[in-house]
């Protein structure tokens, strides 16, 4: 389990009640008062949630990137699908309130599930009730769409007059080799990651989300994923990704202050005064990437490693011993490279690379079977990156074409976004773009 503070975010900010230390020790009917706030001086140190559970809301960054990965995500792209600048604005301040409430394990709103009356709708769906928060971080994002014409929506309009904010990198991915894009798992003009401990916590916030959205935005797609596929703190062990080798062994890191300011977050002279708003920021780059399971599983466990260029047990890197022993690209065996120049570590390694970094959040995704027997199975890969056009995109044009790692995957979903900053107190999701 990871420290309950990552390194370098804003400390805890609630020490409010979860909703499982509220159900636990006074019954559904005292979270309403809890959560109006008239509960809270009489909770004892042994309802109290541990802090752990609870990361802060607001802060330098927005949490979800840097914080520890958690276990589950929940990840949302959003279409707006009106024209009403205001319209939006109110729904951002909504969702704001709603989010933070729901990253303190509350409601979205006051007793939203059942105190409301018998005929209203209720204003939280209610499956999260007696759930504790499961350190939920809510990372909003905005996609190009929104700041006009597109590659792929080349007729959309500039509805909100946003079109000189746009930063200078947020732009659609380029098409890539062997990819598959399909519509409906890509583009998004906003976009909502959901992390938690809980699959239910992260679900639960998506949905409330959405329905809040309701003639404003509609959801465009969203997935689902398990099993973090990154490390983001030292403390976290390496997890394992869907072909079973350790995953994140060599990512940039909460502590790895350094990386982060060069290759993470984005700088005043990224852009010019007019994209401002995004200093402090950074992008994601999101690619829903199947893997080809069942020819992989054929492969014998050396063909699988020399793909990697890593042992699949250890996580080393071939000819070296352990997990975080630094890779030589020079070693070779009967006159062949020890790690194949095809491999994908090889490939994606900095020294290969002019130093490029990135730092990945992804996560598994098995989403059943497909009709023919096969798992819809896969990486949801996530990055975050000062620059996608100088980070993400030589990278990726070199792995299409070179990694042998490509013959197992179909990249079928990809979107890009730009991430702003976190809040201060009294702020709201997208401020500075709307009203800077
Ligand atoms: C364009 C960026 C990358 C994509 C897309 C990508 C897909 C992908 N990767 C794996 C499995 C592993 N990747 C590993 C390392 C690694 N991958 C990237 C980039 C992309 N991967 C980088 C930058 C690195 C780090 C390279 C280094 O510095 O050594 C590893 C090794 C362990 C690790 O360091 O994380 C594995 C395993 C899959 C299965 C996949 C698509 C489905
Ligand atoms: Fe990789």
């Amino acid at each position: 389990m990871s420290d309950p503070q990552t390194p370098g975010e804003s400390p805890v900010t609630s020490t409010r009640l979860s909703r499982r230390a509220l159900l636990g020790a006074t019954g559904v009917g005292v979270v309403a008062a809890a959560a109006g706030g008239a509960a809270i001086g009489r909770a004892t140190a042994a309802e109290s949630p541990p802090p752990q559970d609870v990361i802060g809301f607001r802060g330098t960054r927005q949490a979800g990137i840097i914080t520890a990965a958690q276990d589950r995500l929940h990840f949302c792209a959003f279409d707006v699908i009106t024209d009403d600048r205001a319209a939006l604005v109110a729904l951002l301040k909504r969702w704001t309130t709603a989010a933070e409430r729901m990253t303190r394990g509350e409601q979205t709103t006051p007793d939203g599930a059942v105190g409301l009356g018998d005929y209203t709708p209720p204003a939280d769906t209610g499956e999260a009730l007696g759930l504790s928060a499961s350190k939920l971080t809510l990372t909003i994002g905005f996609g190009p769409g929104l700041f006009g014409p597109t590659p792929a929506f080349p007729d959309a309009r500039d509805r909100f007059g946003l079109g000189a904010r746009r930063p200078a990198a947020l732009t659609q991915l380029p098409a890539f080799p062997a990819e598959r894009l399909d519509p409906d798992r890509s583009y998004g003009d906003i976009c909502v990651q959901a992390c938690a401990d809980d699959p239910q916590v992260a679900v639960h916030a998506i949905r409330n989300l959405a329905r809040m959205g309701f003639g404003v935005v509609s959801v465009r797609w969203s997935q689902l994923g398990f099993g973090r596929t990154s490390s983001t703190t030292t403390s976290q062990t390496t997890p394992r990704n869907m072909f079973g080798f350790k995953d994140g062994t060599n990512n940039v890191r909460a502590e790895n202050t350094d990386l982060l300011e060069r290759w993470v977050w984005v700088k005043p002279e990224d852009n010019p005064a007019s994209a401002q708003w995004l200093t402090g920021g950074t992008y994601l780059v999101a690619r829903r990437i199947r893997m080809d399971i069942e020819p992989w599983d054929r492969g014998n466990l050396l063909e699988q490693e020399q793909i990697i260029g890593r042992t699949k047990g250890e996580g080393a890197p071939l000819g070296q011993d352990k997990e975080f022993d630094a890779p030589d690209f020079n070693i070779t065996s009967k006159g062949s490279p020890l790690i194949p120049m095809t491999a994908h570590v090889r490939l994606a390694h900095p020294d290969q690379n002019n130093g490029v970094r990135l730092l990945r959040r992804g996560y598994n995704f098995t989403d059943g079977s497909d009709g023919f027997g096969h798992l819809d199975a896969g990486l949801f890969f996530l990055a975050f990156c000062r620059d996608i056009g100088k980070q993400f995109v030589p990278m990726q044009t070199k792995l299409a074409t070179r990694d042998a790692l490509t013959e197992y995957l179909i990249p079928n979903g990809a979107a890009a976004f730009a991430i702003p900053p976190g809040l201060r107190d009294g702020e709201w999701w997208g401020q500075h773009l709307f009203e800077g």
